[in-house]
């Protein structure tokens, strides 16, 4: 499976400019579709969802024209669709096949309607229940009450629909864009509470912008008035999507900020903005402009506990469950049940994959109740084909915690370049890599450095030592794969100050002996070995920061270190180095001998297959044979802080 591994966060801040709104988007496409005229559509959603109602207005007779700016030209057909026989593959898109069904129903032709399984999962029977009542022809062509769909030519005319509003506002969404076409007064009756009433706002909005108002008697009865018709408005800027811009917001909320996001603001006709409230509520500090919308972490630095109603933001209101992860107590987030029927399950998805980071979750029919761990842990999240998911989940990394986002391509269906995006106002835990053969003084250099940085300090070295002492303790041959791959996988091993403990024993000295030097050359070419210890190196990763030193820090472990290290010195002087060492701990050794167990530990190294020890390109030199220790030192840090210096100028 296609995977992206986030590394943990020191912060987040930046300004960023945010993808058109999917909602807007694909409401705009159909109505300048179904309108007289031409509308020039700007900043239009580049992504999966909006293709797929780009693509069946196509295939319905509808001139479409993209270009790269975000514009989108559309020759509207005032009226039903010419093109009267169709097959449509609408992905998993909602916002176009729910719209379109009812379209169809009142456009004479036969159609078909399908998507991929989850879409022939999301129940659509009281959409086409109320098409039913007023006289369309719809045929069930799998699941009685689901997708796939045909649509025969009927005679759609009723004067009175009733739908229900409780499952999905998208029903009556696609009832009112749709009913205009029958050219008669209709009135729709919504039976139920009406759920996520801000996108139906977002309806009656673009409705009235393509010359069609609609009478609104509270959330229950809606009146299109007879002879109504669409019209274009001529040119109509699509606002930044509100859903979107709740990660980029919780991600200053949650990670000190500011992050200002751009292309929403107090004017926004998405509900989905009312997410900044929500996150005020919370203690975060909010800012906002006419077009945009600026968030930072509480004064106190902790988000607050909260118990919420979040049915009028439900896509936002994700986005809230992993900010739980952050609050200082436990969260009820209410009112949600719409979750069940999304892009997958969201209540079950998201308490199964909050639970492997480390929250206590309950799980209620139309509720989750959240208790944040003291320390978030380490997980790969599975996303479920649910955009949602995957970025919801991003945000974990604020928590001091690298996360994998398994399947991450699942954004394309809103947000291609999300990660790209979130990239450019995250700040990792910085990692020193600093690489070099043996008895180079990497060792030396990167405790030192860490040290004086106050950053921790990972010596990779000791885990293949320690993988190789197990093998010696276990009897377990240094070529057996297998066996020494599950070694490496249980290793009990404890890094305790300066000591190293495997199970109860400390062997920090014995590591160093000359029988474990050549194993862990020896097991260090294993592949799988190495696969075994990767992400126990990549959890030394944490705030404020990282010095990791060994053959493939830079290379394989941390290739996004922000600095990286060869340390090396000609094989005389690493030669005196180590007998100098061994001499000074009475451990007796000739140089001859060091040099060549040098020489043959630095052959295997270089020459493996996997991770294979090499200078990187983008690694400075420190070639230390007539340096000092401080010497190396002070070049490593003058180096960084002189990076430092220039990124932050
Ligand atoms: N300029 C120098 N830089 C670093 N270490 C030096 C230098 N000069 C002498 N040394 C000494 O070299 C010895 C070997 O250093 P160290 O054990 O850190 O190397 P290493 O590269 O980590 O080795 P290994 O890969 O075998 O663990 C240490 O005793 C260290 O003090
Ligand atoms: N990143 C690393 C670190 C070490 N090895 C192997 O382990 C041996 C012992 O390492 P020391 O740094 O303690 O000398 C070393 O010879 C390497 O074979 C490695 O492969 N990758």
């Amino acid at each position: 499976m296609d995977f992206l591994d986030l590394p943990p966060l020191l912060g987040a801040r930046g300004t960023l400019r945010l993808p058109g709104s999917k909602s807007i988007s694909n409401r705009s496409l159909l109505l300048a579709a179904l309108a007289e005229g031409e509308t020039v559509i700007r900043d239009l959603l580049d992504s999966d969802d909006v293709d797929r109602m780009l693509e069946a207005l196509a295939a319905l007779g509808v001139e479409c024209a993209r270009e790269a700016d975000g514009t989108c030209r559309v020759r509207g057909v005032a009226g039903p669709f010419p093109v009267k026989q169709a097959d449509l593959f609408l992905g998993n898109a909602g916002t176009a096949f729910r719209p379109l069904t009812a379209a169809l129903a009142l456009s004479g032709g036969e159609y078909r309607l399908s998507g991929v399984a989850r879409m022939h999962e999301r129940p659509i029977g009281d959409l086409v229940d109320g098409l039913l009542e007023i006289g369309a022809d719809i045929e069930y062509l799998g699941n009685e009450g689901y997708p796939p769909l045909a649509i025969h030519p009927g005679q759609a005319a009723g004067a009175l629909v009733r739908v229900r509003g409780d499952v999905s506002s998208q029903f009556l969404t696609a009832l009112l864009m749709a009913l205009p076409l029958s050219g008669r007064e209709t009135v729709i009756e919504v039976v139920g509470e009406l759920i996520s009433r801000p996108y139906v706002a977002i309806t009656l909005d673009l409705m009235a912008r393509f010359g069609v108002e609609v009478a609104r008697e509270g959330w229950r009865r809606f009146t299109i008035p007879a002879g109504a018709r669409y019209m274009s408005p001529g040119e109509l800027f699509v606002e930044g999507d509100a859903s979107s811009a709740s990660y980029f917001l919780a991600a200053g909320a949650m990670g000190g900020g500011p992050v200002r996001v751009e292309g929403v603001g107090r004017h926004s006709i998405q509900g989905d903005v009312r997410f900044a409230e929500a996150l005020a509520q919370l203690g975060a500090c909010i800012d906002m402009g006419d077009n945009w919308i600026e968030a930072s972490a509480p004064e106190g630095g902790r988000l607050k506990a909260f118990d919420l109603d979040l049915n009028h933001i439900p896509d936002a209101a994700m986005t809230l469950a992993v900010a739980a992860l952050f609050a200082d107590g436990p969260c009820r987030l209410r009112n949600i049940a719409s979750w069940r029927v999304k892009e997958t399950d969201r209540l079950a998805a998201m308490a199964i994959e909050l639970r492997k980071v480390g929250a206590t979750v309950e799980e209620g029919a139309d509720y989750l109740y959240i208790v944040p761990p003291a320390r978030l842990r380490p997980a790969a999240i599975d996303t479920y084909d649910d955009h949602r998911m995957a970025m919801c989940f991003s945000l974990v990394t604020l928590g001091d915690c690298r996360v994998r986002i398994n399947d991450p391509k699942c954004v394309n269906k809103t947000f291609p370049e999300y990660f790209r995006v979130f990239a450019s106002i995250a700040q990792p835990v910085p990692v020193i890599a600093i690489d070099g053969p043996s008895a180079s003084g990497k060792g030396t250099v990167a405790a030192r450095v860490a040290a004086e940085l106050g950053w921790h300090y990972l010596d990779s070295g000791a885990l293949y030592r320690l993988v190789a002492l197990a093998a010696i303790g276990e009897d377990v041959s240094f070529d057996d794969e297998t066996e020494v791959e599950a070694l490496a996988r249980e290793l009990p091993v404890r890094f305790e100050h300066a000591r190293i403990l495997l199970g109860d024993e400390d062997v920090t000295d014995r590591i160093r002996e000359e029988d474990c030097s050549i194993g862990a050359s020896r097991v260090a070419v294993l592949p799988s070995v190495r696969a075994a210890l990767f992400d126990r190196q990549r959890d030394f990763r944490r705030a404020p920061g990282l010095v990791a030193e060994g053959r493939d820090m830079g290379s394989v472990v941390f290739v996004d270190a922000a600095y990286k290290f060869f340390l090396t010195a000609s094989v005389e002087a690493r030669a005196q180095r180590r007998h100098k060492q061994l001499m000074d701990k009475g451990i007796a050794a000739t140089l001859h001998d060091l040099r060549n167990d040098l020489q043959s530990r630095d052959e295997r190294d270089a020459a493996r297959v996997v991770a294979p020890l090499r200078q990187l390109a983008d690694a400075v030199l420190v070639e230390t044979t007539s340096m000092t220790v401080e010497e190396a030192v002070s070049f490593v840090l003058e180096n960084v802080r002189a990076r430092q210096a220039r990124e932050v100028g």
